[in-house]
């Protein structure tokens, strides 16, 4: 048990308590191990600013999205677009995603596919790799100290971790825990404002502090310019709503990469 998840404020700790009730009991996956995935540090280490594409439904921020979706068939869009790796919501109640929606995508696209769901159990971690994912999301406003051994049961399962920040002591964090994939969110996972100030000024602040791992900015991105200030910095951009909302996938993801 994490011991500070019961202070956790606003939708953040709602939606973790909540996923905490739904995976306590559940027991690791026992099926033989799946052939290695994709690696996300891979797709985040070419040329230029990855994009990692999200399959999402819709959002405790927005509402509904695209509720209808067929993951499989966005996640060959975004492919299609240029994505270089997909994203995808597993978390049913708030975002109406399901692991089913990751199995399908694993099957649909040969790009890496990171899980990302609110991670708050070490089953939500072998559970990831059976179901295909290259990586897991460990959200630092969440696990806080035991960010670090969640690190080391991805590693051990196999997955890779985007270790994700919101502020300069979740960064701190992420730093001592020795994450080689940092996210840094622009949306405040507590109140769900947007500030796209937030990526480029932490990872700035990574980058002085000796980072070298891979850097990957998440939420409120909808044009293409908006990435600018991103370039020479980051690796990758997680991008979601402005995607998954737009009627033709393969050309919003084109119209962010440029391909
Ligand atoms: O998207 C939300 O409203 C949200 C609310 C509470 C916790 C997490 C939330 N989103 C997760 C994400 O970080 C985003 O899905 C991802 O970065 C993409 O963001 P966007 O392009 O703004 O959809």
């Amino acid at each position: 048990m994490i011991p500070e998840l019961s202070s956790v404020p606003g939708v953040l700790g709602e939606i973790a308590r909540r996923r905490l009730r739904e995976v306590e009991g559940l027991q690791a996956p026992t099926e033989p191990a799946l052939p290695s995935p994709p690696l996300l540090s891979q797709a985040l280490r070419l040329p230029g600013l990855s994009l990692i594409a999200e399959v999402k439904r819709k959002s405790p921020s927005q509402g509904e999205i695209a509720v209808a979706l067929e993951a499989a068939e966005v996640a060959r869009a975004y492919v299609a677009g240029g994505a270089r790796a997909i994203s995808v919501l597993t978390e049913p109640h708030y975002f109406a995603g399901s692991d089913q929606d990751l199995r399908d995508v694993r099957a649909a696209v040969d790009v890496p596919v990171l899980r990302k769901d609110f991670t708050v159990h070490p089953v939500q971690v072998a559970e990831a790799r059976a179901l295909g994912a290259s990586a897991v999301l460990l959200i630092v406003a969440l696990l806080g100290r035991l960010t670090a051994s969640y690190l080391q049961l991805a590693e051990q399962a196999g997955l890779e971790a985007l270790v994700e920040v919101h502020d300069e002591a979740e960064l701190e964090l992420a730093l001592a825990a020795g994450a080689r994939i940092i996210g840094v969110n622009n949306r405040n996972l507590i109140d769900l404002s947007i500030d796209r100030r937030t990526a480029p000024r932490l990872g700035g602040i990574a980058r002085s502090a000796g980072f070298r791992g891979l850097l990957v900015a998440e939420s409120g991105y909808n044009h293409r310019a908006q990435l600018q200030e991103l370039e020479g910095l980051f690796d990758g951009v997680l991008i979601g709503t402005s995607l998954a909302r737009s009627h033709d996938w393969q050309s919003a993801a084109s119209q962010m990469t440029g391909v």
